[in-house]
């Protein structure tokens, strides 16, 4: 008898939950996801995560700029989800103060260790400065224009040369990736890894970036508890991640060492400008909390240089690059600017022309004005950081009228951010480096906190003007001298991670640029 009341019950207990869910909480739209008893939002979630970016856009288009996500109980996954301008402005600038990176983002990226993406307080402020004057420094700047132009000439050059003449496809995405690797494991450390080669070898510490990059996506959507469970047990993505941090801890001390070794045997180039370098001799009486002398501190700031410079640019040339192959029209006009305004113009020959780089003038980058724009316009459809969190230390409301516990969490999501119709404009999925110059034929500046591509407030990126000069060298050389076309039939959609790559790559063939 006891047991049937308990079927009884079990029934009617269901049928409640069907009402509840289907009759009752009408969703209201219907790309809105169903909130479960004890598993909230996330089964919706987990059956959109191959389209996340494209899901969250629609959610939020429709859920005026902000979405409550609810995860399942005591799965710590409740998030308030916004891209509503007024929100990103008070919590990355008026309100600073109370919305640091917090202890929950440094457990989710707990590979950087304590790098200057990971610490809030007084070591945020020693290594944020520390940095910005290294890379403000006009030899390092110099610097990293003098790497940009010789990997393009010793690398890149060669390999799309080589491409060319054999009529091969190319995954691009992994070219601009090799590009960036090196590049920026000369600024960080001085030493050139030689990734991109004809032979594309196979570098253990870049794969093992990718991994850790792709564990740790995974990490905001699954309930802690299950992703230590997986660690603990070394299961799927943390095991990857467990074999990743080995790798670039291993790379990182290795550099490190050789490093100190240079200097005591007084084989390093005094005025080597590289950040590893410029740490070893960093000045601990201005910036105390710095510890040159121990490698785990210089560890995590190789590391963090190394994820904040290779993986967005080379991820921001690879749309940039596809944005461009879908627009013959933008191609023309970037290089009508650059034959107006570069004095070493357009050569069928420049590619292999060693006067060319001698003649560089970084300066005449400036005038590309249409050239600014169409890579603004990539930034803005396709952020190389996809998405941040930010979580209040006091309970707070803002401006959208939201109230956020102190601990809770709250999510910005750049790739939405980019395509609100109610940012942007109606024509906010369209490509249009027009929108980023006015009548007058300058520069649009739109605010960081509507294009927030390189962080807003304080944090802002330090690297946004290497990016961009980097970013613009690659551009004109390649525009100039190759024709890129990609591959028919091929697939081109985000990876779900914390950096957004393309899922299958970009495969596409390269042939010379004929020019009339
Ligand atoms: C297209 C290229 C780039 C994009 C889109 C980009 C974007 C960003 C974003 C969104 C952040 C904030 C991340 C966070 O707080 O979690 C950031 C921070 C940072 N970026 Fe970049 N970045 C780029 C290139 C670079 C390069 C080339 C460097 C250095 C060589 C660099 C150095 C940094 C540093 C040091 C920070 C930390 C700032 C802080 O926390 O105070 N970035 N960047």
């Amino acid at each position: 008898m006891a047991l049937v009341s308990l079927v009884d019950i079990s029934i009617a207990f269901f049928c409640f939950l069907i009402f509840q869910f289907f009759l009752i909480s009408k969703k209201p739209h219907p790309s809105f996801l169903t909130n479960w008893p004890f598993l909230g939002m996330l089964p919706g979630l987990i059956l959109e995560i191959h389209r996340v970016y494209d899901f969250a856009t629609e959610v939020l288009e429709h859920g005026n700029l902000n979405y409550l996500f609810k995860g399942p109980f005591l799965g710590g996954l409740d998030m308030l989800i916004t891209v509503d301008p007024a929100n990103i402005h008070h919590i990355m600038s008026s309100n600073f103060s109370n919305y640091p990176k917090g202890t929950e983002f440094k457990k989710l990226f707990d590979v950087l260790g304590d790098g200057i993406f990971n610490v809030d307080s007084e070591l945020w402020k020693d290594l944020r400065k520390s940095a910005q004057s290294m890379m403000m420094n006009p030899e390092f700047q110099s610097f990293s224009i003098a790497t940009s132009l010789s990997k393009l000439e010793k690398g890149l050059v060669p390999l799309l040369d080589h491409v060319a003449k054999e009529k091969l496809v190319v995954d691009l995405e992994d070219v601009f990736q090799r590009f960036t690797f090196d590049t920026t494991f000369v600024l960080a450390t001085g030493y050139d890894p030689g990734c991109l080669s004809l032979e594309m070898p196979e570098i253990e510490f870049a794969r093992a970036l990718d991994d850790a990059e792709e564990a740790i996506f995974y990490r905001h959507v699954k309930p802690e508890m299950v992703w230590k469970m997986q660690r603990l047990i070394g299961l799927g993505d943390e095991l990857k991640l467990k074999r990743a941090h080995a790798i670039l801890d291993r790379a990182c001390f290795k550099c490190i060492s050789s490093k100190r070794d240079e200097i005591s045997r007084g084989t390093n180039n005094i005025s080597s400008k590289d950040l590893l370098t410029s740490y070893l001799n960093v000045d601990t009486t201005k910036y105390k909390l710095l510890n040159p002398n121990d490698d785990k501190f210089l560890r995590d700031t190789v590391l963090s240089f190394m994820l904040a410079g290779r993986d967005t640019t080379g991820s921001a040339l690879t749309w940039f690059f596809w944005l461009l192959c879908k627009n013959e029209e933008a191609i023309t006009k970037i290089l009508q600017e650059i034959n107006k305004n570069i004095s070493s113009g357009t050569k069928t020959d420049a590619a292999n022309s060693k006067d060319d780089y001698d003649s560089f003038n970084p300066q005449e980058l400036k005038k590309l004005v249409y050239l600014h724009g169409a890579i603004c316009e990539a930034l803005r459809l396709y952020p190389p950081v996809p998405f941040q969190h930010k979580s209040p230390t006091k309970t707070d409301v803002l401006p959208s009228g939201h109230k956020v516990d102190a601990g809770s969490k709250i999510l910005f999501c750049l790739y939405p951010l980019g395509r609100m119709k109610s940012v942007w404009g109606e024509d906010a999925l369209e490509f249009k480096p027009e929108r980023w110059i006015t009548d007058n034929g300058t520069s649009v500046h739109e605010p960081s906190y509507k294009f927030l591509s390189f962080n807003a407030g304080p944090r802002t990126c330090l690297g946004k003007e290497v990016a961009m000069m980097q970013m613009k060298t690659v551009a004109v050389k390649i525009i100039q001298n190759y024709d890129i076309k990609v591959v028919e039939g091929h697939k081109v959609e985000p990876a779900p991670s914390v950096i957004l790559h393309m899922k299958h790559g970009l495969k596409v063939t390269v042939s010379k640029r004929c020019l009339v």
